[in-house]
């Protein structure tokens, strides 16, 4: 068995190999050191290995889905090795032969499939990552399925957005070509990734054979219906069907077909982005209290998991984004309907999932009694829908529930029992009436059992011992007990009772009749099973068939569901439908903070103070662009919440929401920054400082004019003059170069004055009041300046000692006494960065002529002769 066990496990170094003996998965050897210090289970030895004990640990059948998910957890992959035939039929072969066994899964953090394994609201996705012979230049295409699914995604990438588009994923699992490993994208991905991050060889990603794999999976002679697709996307998606078929092994997943996600579809977030605004999840990562918790008023896992997605990538596509909003709009003006369907979906199983588990062959009777309610509650949608005025998008997912066969739900509900079993092997999920053969087999097995009742009536009768029982264990089936004491009156009443064991106190029998009864009930039982083993897969058969349509009532439950759901988070909290066009603009009315907002409802504090932010670009200006503001004011007085809530709006309405405010008029938004709050990043080796640098080096190197940009406190990680010299040219550059609508918070008071140079800047404030000598924050927003930052009143109402209170009082004072009469402006200009921004700063960047003459030419399209005229016209403009 140790030969069987060492072979095995050579071909599989990489994971934890879970052997199957019996009913136990036993691991050796280090794997059984390292589960069992994962798992806290007990480490024991079995026999010896080249004379040293053989560790073992082992964990049991019935409950190794549990231990499957905390080593998943931990970052392991587990190789499931089971038993491919009956012990009886090893020992034909001679008592010492081992039995066949075989690894018939890999279990990968993104290729888990079970109900137990997976949140049921979040997407489980497994990514590939392709480019074109590994070559160091060209597009990145991605390849991503959620196996629990079947969705099925492809899209191409630019290096410097592969990490944005791959995290906005938040996969799984990651795989890419071994031969990619050290481009520098790869390795900053790989780093952020971790454990998630797994390396393939490179031919699993071969162009070449690429179409062809797909094809052959989807059994099909062209993609060429199912769209447009780059040869990278290609390889990237071929990669990820023979990655599954190397962890599924005989298995097929019934994936979807592929659908393709053009680049530029959504909304560009980057990580730390996400981070900042925490749309998933809270900076300490926590799903509690991110704005996804928040809204989510869903009532079915896959409408989760949409809602999830939906956040994750809002649309770029003003007319799509018009098409969400209207199917929100249309629960919201029918709440009646709403609630009622609703109720009616609440709670619904996951279709599905349940049909992954039926195509991959690992499901139980419960999942056909998903697809049994998902029929039935779609039938039920259906009747309260159907005939209403539906937007184009609830339409066409009521058609989709139309379409649903009704002989499939009269099947399931003619041949499913009431109650269902987890595991199909535990039987008793066919309805009793649906198949004569099985009801004649339960008929004689529960008869004999009623029989067996009758005969200890009997057997007490006949030996005059009221205390004898008909028991049954594993070991001697059915058997006759009775105290020790009473055995031999027993044996001496009549002659058929057959002495099988003697325990302490009781002595067991057995009787010729009890006997054949028992064979007649395995007999029973087993045919019982075996018809329904025979009938769950003939349903799994016919279910599957209908894979296609099932699949798209799934989707179409999750539409509706979303819709309804962010109707009636709507209507709960008075939020209104956005105006998103292709313009420029930027203007909220009473805008709120969803999660602030939720926050002091719920612990009944002070109602939440909206605000308005305009951010359009001003009309008659003389150079196009968007607004900034630029936001001072005392510490805690509302400037984080205030640029995160704006930031929040663009976020919702483009997922097709209704926002919080009294109106909200937002051009496009085709990619967010926001920097708020500093922090460190000790993993990657870089100072609180040094992320905050390269963070807001990536806004101002990217931010376009369709940007919005977030700003809190740039510069506050440095020295004084340093931050604030920083500042002031992150301010200039946004303006000047990226042109984008911004909102930029600081508490650099010196900044304010750029308001005079830069027509497209003003300055916005926080009120507060002061009131005998405290501070009262009112978070109202106000255009102008803050007149101080009342630091040291913050600091007092946090508790800081009364006496370094006043210490800092006094220091302030001689601080601002030292300054009066200088003028700040002047402290600025002696900085050598702004004596030097304090030249006229060219609005329009200038590009060179030498420089524009160059990206015309096309080395490739030239001849020898070319190449030199085209020298002589370089050296020629540059003289100009
Ligand atoms: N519009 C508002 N209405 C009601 N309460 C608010 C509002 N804005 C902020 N608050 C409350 O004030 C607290 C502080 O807000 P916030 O963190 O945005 O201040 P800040 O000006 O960014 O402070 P700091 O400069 O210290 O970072 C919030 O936690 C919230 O409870």
């Amino acid at each position: 068995m140790m030969a069987q066990y060492l072979e095995i496990k050579a071909q599989n170094t990489d994971c934890l190999l879970f052997y199957r003996m019996g009913d136990f998965y036993e691991l050796f050897f280090d794997d059984a050191i390292i589960a069992s210090a994962a798992l806290g289970i007990t480490l024991t030895k079995r026999g010896k290995h080249q004379g040293d004990d053989i560790p073992m640990a082992g964990v049991p059948v019935v409950s190794s889905d549990d231990y499957l998910q905390r080593l998943i957890a931990h970052g392991f992959r587990v190789a499931v090795c089971e038993q491919t035939e009956d012990p009886a039929e090893a020992r034909k072969r001679g008592s010492k032969s081992v039995v066949a066994r075989q690894v018939v899964r890999l279990v990968t953090p993104g290729t888990i499939t079970e109900e137990t394994l997976l949140e049921p609201g979040r997407p489980n996705f497994l990514v590939s990552i392709a480019r074109l012979g590994g070559s160091a230049t060209g597009d990145y295409a991605l390849a991503w399925t959620d196996l629990s699914t079947g969705l099925f995604r492809l899209t191409s990438t630019q290096p410097d957005l592969l990490a944005t588009d791959v995290l906005a994923l938040e996969p799984s699992e990651v795989i890419y070509p071994d031969n990619l490993a050290r481009e520098p994208e790869m390795v900053a991905l790989v780093r952020r990734l971790q454990r998630a991050a797994r390396a393939e060889p490179a031919v699993l990603f071969d162009g070449a054979t690429a179409q062809e794999r797909i094809c052959r999976f989807f059994d099909v002679s062209t993609l060429a219906g199912y769209g447009d697709f780059s040869r990278a996307e290609l390889a990237a998606a071929a990669a990820l069907i023979s990655y599954l078929g190397k962890t599924q092994f005989a298995a097929r997943p019934a994936l979807d077909y592929p659908r393709k996600v053009s680049a530029g579809s959504v909304m560009m977030i980057d990580p730390a982005t996400r981070a900042s605004l925490e749309l998933t999840r809270t900076l300490s990562g926590k799903t509690q209290g991110s704005l996804l918790a928040t809204i989510d008023r869903t009532v079915t896992a896959a409408g989760c998991r949409v809602l999830a997605s939906r956040l994750a990538q809002p649309l770029t596509d003003s007319e799509e984004i018009a098409q969400r909003l209207a199917c929100v709009e249309f629960f919201v003006e029918e709440p009646v309907l709403a609630d009622a369907f609703r109720l009616t979906i609440k709670g619904t199983s996951d279709i599905e999932r349940a049909i992954s588990r039926l195509s991959l062959d690992r499901a139980g009777p419960r999942d056909l009694g998903a697809v049994m309610s998902g029929l039935e509650r779609a039938r039920q949608t259906v009747e309260i829908l159907a005939g209403h005025d539906l937007p184009a998008e609830l339409a066409g997912a009521v058609q989709h529930l139309q379409k649903l066969p009704v002989e499939l739900l009269q099947k399931l509900d003619t041949m499913l029992a009431e109650e269902l079993p987890l595991q199909k092997r535990d039987g008793g999920f066919i309805a009793s009436g649906a198949i004569p053969a099985l009801d004649e087999a339960r008929g004689l097995r529960d008869e004999s059992r009623r029989y067996i009742a009758g005969l200890q009536q009997h057997y007490a009768d006949e030996t005059g011992l009221k205390s004898l029982k008909i028991k049954h264990n594993n070991v001697l089936g059915f058997f006759i007990e009775v105290p020790e004491s009473q055995g031999p009156t027993l044996l001496s009443s009549y002659s058929g009772y057959i002495h099988r064991q003697t325990m302490a106190n009781a002595m067991r029998f057995s009787t010729v009749e009890l006997g054949d009864l028992e064979s007649r009930i395995v007999e029973a039982g087993a045919t019982a099973l075996r018809l329904e083993l025979e009938a769950f897969d003939h349903l799994r058969d016919v279910v599957l068939q209908e894979t296609a349509a099932l699949r798209r009532a799934a989707e179409s439950f999750a539409i509706l569901d979303v819709s309804a759901a962010l109707a009636e988070l709507a209507r709960a909290n008075g939020w209104v439908r956005p105006e998103v066009d292709d313009s420029l603009s930027f203007c909220i009315e009473n805008g709120r903070h969803p999660v602030v907002e939720a926050a002091l409802k719920a612990s009944g504090g002070d109602a939440f103070v909206a605000n308005d932010c305009d951010l359009s670009p001003p009309v008659g200006a003389e150079v196009q662009g968007g607004a900034i503001w630029l936001l001072t004011g005392p510490n805690m007085g509302g400037k984080s919440t205030f640029l995160r809530q704006n930031a929040l709006i663009a976020v919702l309405a483009q997922m097709g929401s209704f926002v919080p405010a009294g109106r909200a008029r937002i051009g496009v938004v085709d990619r967010l920054f926001s920097r708020v709050g500093a922090s460190d990043d000790l993993a990657e080796g870089r100072s609180t400082f040094m992320v905050e640098m390269v963070e807001t080096a990536a806004i101002l190197n990217q931010a376009g004019p369709r940007t919005l940009v977030i700003l809190d406190e740039i510069g506050r990680g440095t020295s004084t003059y340093d931050g604030l010299s920083i500042a002031f040219a992150a301010v200039e550059h946004l303006h000047n170069a990226n042109r984008c609508r911004a909102l930029f918070a600081t508490h650099f008071h010196e900044l304010t004055a750029l308001s005079s140079r830069l027509s497209r800047l003003s300055n916005a404030t926080m009120r507060v009041k002061e009131w005998e000598g405290e501070v009262i924050f009112l978070h109202e927003v106000k255009a102008g300046v803050a007149d101080r930052s009342y630091g040291i009143q913050v600091a007092r109402l946090a508790g800081l000692p009364a006496a370094v209170v006043e210490r800092a009082r006094h220091v302030l004072s001689e601080l601002e006494k030292s300054e009066q009469g200088e003028k700040r402006a002047a402290i600025i200009d002696d900085l050598p960065l702004f004596s030097m921004l304090s030249r006229p700063v060219p609005e329009e960047k200038k590009i060179s002529p030498v420089l524009e003459a160059l990206s015309a030419f096309d080395p490739d399209q030239m001849s020898p002769r070319d190449a030199l005229e085209a020298v002589y016209e370089l050296k020629r403009l540059s003289k100009l």
